[in-house]
């Protein structure tokens, strides 16, 4: 089977990606990823200036021997936005897309960052993180959905013609699914979504030290792995069906070609992964890559376009 597919006409060797946030903060993470299997890669959501984050310990894995997924409240620590920007000049175009996210504290350092994209040669592809739960003071862009059509405004002004894609926060109402919808509907420049980020705002508990396992915001933090899977396919499946000129990343829960397999039948076109990536580290691709060629050879599939968005209905 091929695994190849193309995203906004630029050819990938296959749909597997990271998730923003995960093994991509610093040059070492972004050069395993460069080697990695991995069709394309993200970097790191940046602000502006530097940030140091939230306290530590702000990453855990739940549930001890039999992980079911994490929880993190790393309250969006990065190089800054320049250090971001120097790597796209220095990306192997080559070898595979390189995606940048960005995730300013106001809007005005989101449009001082899409300056300094717009004007740069790379064909770096910005996603807008929309999502972000752990800053505290911040409410997620995401979940605010005037906010979001007035970035989107300011935003695709800013960048012009060119085409990006915003990081969404998962969304549990269909009205919610049909009002965000409808916003993105109407900015043709913003030519994918990326669903989903991790579920805000969980509390996981340790019951022989009766204490919350991660240091910021009294332990309240995002889950991501197996805890999110469905709540992802949903997003992607909503997402697929309301933005039909849009193409679709799937994100989250996916640790096996089974996840990608299933991301791609509802709809996504590249199927991101942090929690199982964050665990098993780069070599992750290879493996998954792997597993989704041979459940398509089992299916009698020879390319993903023959089950990419074909997902049934009883
Ligand atoms: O806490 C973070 O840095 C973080 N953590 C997440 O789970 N999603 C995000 O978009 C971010 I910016």
């Amino acid at each position: 089977p091929n695994l190849a597919t193309t995203f906004l006409d630029l050819p990938l060797n296959n749909p597997l990606m990271n998730a923003s946030g995960v093994w991509c903060s610093v040059g070492s993470q972004l050069e395993a990823l460069q080697e990695s299997e991995a069709g394309a890669m993200v970097t790191k959501s940046c602000t502006l200036q530097p940030r140091d984050g939230n306290p530590e310990p702000r990453y855990r894995v739940l549930n001890g021997d039999k992980p079911w997924g994490s929880i993190n409240s790393m309250g969006l620590p990065n190089e800054g936005f320049a250090y971001y920007l120097r790597y796209t000049e220095r990306h192997d175009y080559e070898s595979k897309p390189l995606f940048i996210s960005i995730s300013g504290l106001t809007l005005d350092d989101n449009l001082a960052m899409i300056d300094g994209l717009k004007d740069a040669v790379t064909p770096a592809i910005l996603e807008i993180n929309l999502s972000c739960p752990n800053v505290p003071g911040k409410a997620q862009l995401g979940y605010d959905f005037d906010a979001m059509d007035t970035l989107l405004a300011e935003v695709t002004s800013g960048y012009g013609q060119r085409s990006l894609g915003v990081k969404l926060p998962p969304y549990f109402d269909i009205a919610h699914f049909d009002e965000a919808a409808a916003i993105l509907n109407r900015y043709p420049t913003v030519a994918f979504v990326t669903c989903i980020n991790s579920i805000g705002n969980a509390l996981a508990i340790d019951i022989d030290s009766e204490s919350v396992i991660i240091k910021p915001k009294d332990g309240f933090g995002g889950l991501g792995g197996d805890y999110v899977l469905p709540t992802a396919l949903a997003n992607v499946n909503a997402f697929y069906r309301r933005c039909p000129e849009k193409a679709i990343i799937g994100c989250g829960g996916v640790k096996s070609g089974q996840e990608a397999f299933m991301h791609i039948l509802a709809g996504a076109t590249l199927v991101q992964m942090g929690t199982a990536l964050y665990e098993e580290g780069p070599g992750i691709f290879a493996r998954v890559k792997a597993e989704l060629s041979e459940i398509m050879e089992k299916k009698g599939y020879s390319s993903l376009s023959q089950f990419h968005g074909k997902l049934k209905t009883l």
